[in-house]
């Protein structure tokens, strides 16, 4: 039985997914998988038997994937599967920062009491005008599953889009219109666009992109949208800029202390992906890749080992999946072992991803404890794990 904990509500369209053999569980410390949405999981020790973390959503910040990575622990998320949520999203933020509709509903909140509201509304609505996106000029950094769909979107209303990514994927290239034009320098969107949207992960090298460097090039009354993470922007530059008036309006999804009084921040509670749609699609994607992973030892979307596919482990055969340093000398060592003991290996896989490798291997008989033994003395292999 593999046992499968739940971090935060996942939806019941993906643990419906779970095969028999699986079992729904309380207990963090018996788990086999854990499903996971935004819970910070950095302070976690996690349990011996725990082979996998599947995150029900995009950023995977709130996860030690370096570690878990070193512990043999494969961590997946789920990309693309909330895109469109967080496309419709930031289009109504576009129009939050350019009309004053946020204002508007509160002065009908506060004026509800009112019978003559009606009269008081058309002397009132001045106050609350606001501007077309029509035709501005909207800049998108980061093109990946979000930032593409966003750039489309947008220039189906007729925005003019600049988009802005040094390491796009060939996949998202493609799903993005040629009228978006192509910027090859951050300071070129900040000097140019009226809308300015962020969609990149929250990484070392992205955390404070958005400083008082990047909010002094903004054009006056610029308008800036943040549905990525709150660590990506410096909150005390962004507050003078706004203050200044140099940012008209600074829309963002996450409501951490620093925002909550700056004039001119419009702050949603991390809804970016609150809807059923995004939440099913998110916790269907998240269970298929833990089970193909616990069953079969295929890694499809990781963000710590790659990808590697060899279908249903065939009948008589055995499985076994070693995790292991991307250094010299593995791969040998490996089937070594195997052919020591007299074992064949029908077919072998190695990949790599960054620091760290993943060999999966098909033995034509049962794996020895012997052979097992010897690879888990072997430096550089960080689990071995005979998966059937
Ligand atoms: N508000 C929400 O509820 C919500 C929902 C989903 C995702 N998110 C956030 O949005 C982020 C993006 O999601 P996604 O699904 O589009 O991810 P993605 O991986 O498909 O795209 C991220 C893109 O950012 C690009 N990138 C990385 N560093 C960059 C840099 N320095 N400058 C420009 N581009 C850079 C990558 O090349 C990639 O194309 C997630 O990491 C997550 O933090 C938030
Ligand atoms: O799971 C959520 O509630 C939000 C997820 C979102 O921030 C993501 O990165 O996919």
């Amino acid at each position: 039985m593999h046992y499968i904990h739940c971090l935060n509500n996942i939806s019941k369209y993906g643990t419906d997914l779970l095969p028999e053999s699986y079992e729904l569980t309380d207990e963090f410390d018996k788990a086999t998988g854990i499903l996971v949405r935004s819970a910070a999981m950095h302070d976690m020790e996690f349990p011996e038997s725990l082979l996998a973390i599947g995150r029900a959503g995009a950023g995977v910040n709130n996860i030690p994937i370096d570690r878990c990575a070193e512990e043999g622990i494969v961590v997946f998320n789920t990309p693309g599967a909330n895109a469109n949520a967080v496309k419709e999203i930031v289009l109504c933020a576009l129009l939050l920062g350019s009309r004053g509709i946020v204002d508007g509903i509160e002065w009908c909140r506060e004026n509800a009491d009112d019978e003559n509201i009606a009269k008081a509304a058309e002397k009132a609505k001045k106050a609350f005008a606001g501007r077309e996106i029509l035709g501005k000029k909207l800049g998108v950094i980061g093109l990946g599953a979000i930032g593409a769909e966003v750039a489309n979107a947008a220039i189906d209303l007729g925005m003019d889009v600049y988009g802005y990514d040094p390491y796009v994927s060939v996949g998202a290239a493609w799903r993005m219109s040629s009228a978006a034009h192509h910027v090859t320098n951050i300071d070129d969107i900040f000097r140019e666009c009226d809308y300015i949207t962020i969609h990149v992960p929250a990484m070392e090298s992205t955390i404070g992109m958005i400083d008082s460097h990047a909010c002094s090039l903004m054009k006056d009354g610029a308008v800036f949208l943040n549905f990525s993470r709150d660590t990506l922007v410096d909150n005390a530059a962004m507050a003078e800029a706004l203050e200044s008036g140099k940012v008209h309006a600074y829309i963002t999804d996450f409501a951490v202390p620093e925002v909550m009084g700056m004039e001119g921040a419009i702050v949603l509670p991390h809804l970016g992906a609150s809807t059923a749609e995004a939440e099913d699609n998110c916790a269907m994607m998240a269970v298929r890749e833990l089970v193909d992973y616990i069953d079969n030892g295929n890694i499809k979307n990781s963000v710590n080992y790659p990808a590697c596919d060899m279908g249903v482990c065939p009948e008589g055969a055995s499985r076994v999946a070693v995790f292991h340093d991307n250094i010299p000398n593995m791969v040998s060592q490996i089937t070594t072992a195997f052919g020591e003991g007299g074992v064949n290996i029908d077919n072998l896989t190695n990949k790599s991803k960054g620091d760290h490798a993943y060999t999966l291997l098909d033995l034509s008989q049962a794996a020895p404890d012997e052979a097992i033994g010897k690879l888990r003395g072997i430096e550089g292999i960080r689990r071995v794990r005979v998966v059937k």
